[in-house]
């Protein structure tokens, strides 16, 4: 019998991306529908910022647990399944963090996130392996992480096209159950069509998930230049996601903007991330020197905390987000923000795909699984310093200098990241693998 399939047609391959990345859209939707309610968390229930800080480390606790186990679940039920299960736990921690107003029950729905919304990233970026090998991959992976970020966006833009829900907690996360929906629902399109293809045509086979299982034992062969590059992930993601996870409040509290204005402001983070990501990625894949670009950003970085505390707030400037809404805001606060929007689209576009230069690509699974398991531990522990500071400082509106301390802390971390992209500068101009083509580890 000949059991010879054809290749799937490319459109294919296309509705696959956008089914995955639809799934992931709704997942850092769930993610970010917290930071623009933690004024009224702190209101109403009456949490502390540490509480708040908590609500954050909660979910890289069971991501860390999460990513322990590695890719088992996926490489023992398929994709299809996984994708569809992570994506019901989504759903279930987004009820679970609005169903009530007691902290331990919220607490549990941010645990139940992490335990769904990191492997449904690992399972997500399993399919574009399966379906983009050997094809568009990076491009694939570039698409999938701009539509995942325009689900932060939309959290943040949720602000001003949802207004009328933010006049309690609840509402705003209700709607974030709502987008959740929307993640089930294309985690079972893509079930249905990788299905139908599987039928009729030969489709790639599942990159093994043991490629993503960390071999402890040999985590000593990989190279310097990876454990400096770890390093700056750590405290890089570390500033960031605490950052941001803070930042509606913040410009609410400390700078007097509305809740609006101030979700208009932070989403110019991820929206800058959205455009300058694939053009760092293009322009760095043509000229390479990764070491220097990442010392760049590394510095770009270093200052943007202590000038947004000290420096004075300038003349109000036109911010228009087509389709959401314009405002006024301080010319200072946006270019801090949009300068930190650059380095989060300049880091990220280099880090990830340095390590391809730099390890074997048979160890390729475990060097990723490892950098990310890495970044959760800092992106862990630092919403918990910076939420104790603000309640120790006594950081609100009628004292805005306590998030100060807050903002040397971050200061502290991007100075540490500046100290490890040098290293990693310096060793790259002695070394120059990271301006050579990736490791194929024949
Ligand atoms: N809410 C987004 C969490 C994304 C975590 C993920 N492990 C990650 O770091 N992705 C890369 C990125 O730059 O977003």
């Amino acid at each position: 019998m000949n059991t010879f399939k054809p290749a799937p047609p490319k459109v294919y391959r296309w509705a696959i991306l956008f089914c995955v990345s639809l799934a992931m859209f709704g997942n850092y939707y769930v993610y970010d529908s917290l930071w623009p309610i933690v004024d009224l968390l702190r209101e109403d229930p009456g949490f502390s910022y540490a509480q708040i800080g908590m609500l954050s480390t909660a979910y890289n606790i069971a991501a860390l647990l999460v990513l322990l186990v590695g890719g088992y679940a996926i490489d023992r039920f398929g994709t299809q399944k996984a994708l569809l299960v992570f994506a019901l736990i989504c759903l279930g921690a987004a009820v679970l963090t609005v169903a009530t107003s007691r902290y331990e029950v919220i607490l549990a729905g941010r645990f139940l996130l992490g335990v769904g919304a990191e492997p449904l990233i690992v399972a997500a970026t399993t399919v574009l392996a399966k379906w983009f090998k050997g094809k568009e991959l990076s491009f694939a992976f570039g698409i999938n992480l701009s539509i995942s970020r325009l689900g932060s966006a939309s959290a943040d833009w949720s602000t001003s096209f949802a207004s009328p829900l933010y006049t309690n907690w609840q509402d705003p996360l209700w709607l974030a159950s709502a987008v959740a929906g929307i993640s089930v629902t294309a985690a079972m399109l893509y079930w249905i069509l990788e299905k139908r293809a599987q039928q009729q045509y030969q489709v790639g086979e599942v990159v093994s998930a043991n490629d993503d299982k960390i071999d402890f034992k040999s985590l000593y062969k990989f190279p310097l230049a990876y454990w400096y590059i770890v390093a700056l992930c750590v405290v890089f993601y570390a500033t960031v996601f605490p950052f941001r996870s803070f930042a509606i409040d913040y410009f609410q509290q400390a700078h007097g903007i509305t809740r609006e204005t101030a979700g208009l402001l932070s989403s110019l983070l991820p929206v800058a991330a959205i455009i300058l990501t694939p053009l760092f990625g293009l322009l760095v894949d043509r000229v390479g020197r990764r070491g220097l670009f990442m010392a760049a950003g590394a510095i770009v970085m270093l200052p943007l905390f202590v000038a947004v505390t000290y420096l004075p707030a300038g003349p109000d400037v036109y911010l228009w987000i087509p389709f959401i809404g314009s405002a006024m805001v301080p010319l200072t606060l946006f270019i801090v923000i949009f300068l930190l929007g650059a380095v989060f689209s300049l880091i990220p576009a280099v880090m990830w795909p340095s390590v391809a230069y730099l390890v074997d690509a048979r160890r390729l699974g475990s060097a990723y699984a490892l950098m990310t398991l890495c970044q959760q531990v800092g992106w862990a522990v630092v919403p918990l310093i910076i939420g104790r500071l603000n309640d120790v400082f006594d950081a609100g509106p009628t004292y805005p200098q306590g998030y100060a301390p807050g903002m040397w802390f971050y200061t502290l971390l991007a100075a540490i990241g500046v100290y490890f992209a040098f290293k990693l500068w310096h060793h790259d101009r002695d070394n120059a693998r990271l301006a050579s083509s990736p490791h194929t580890g024949a």
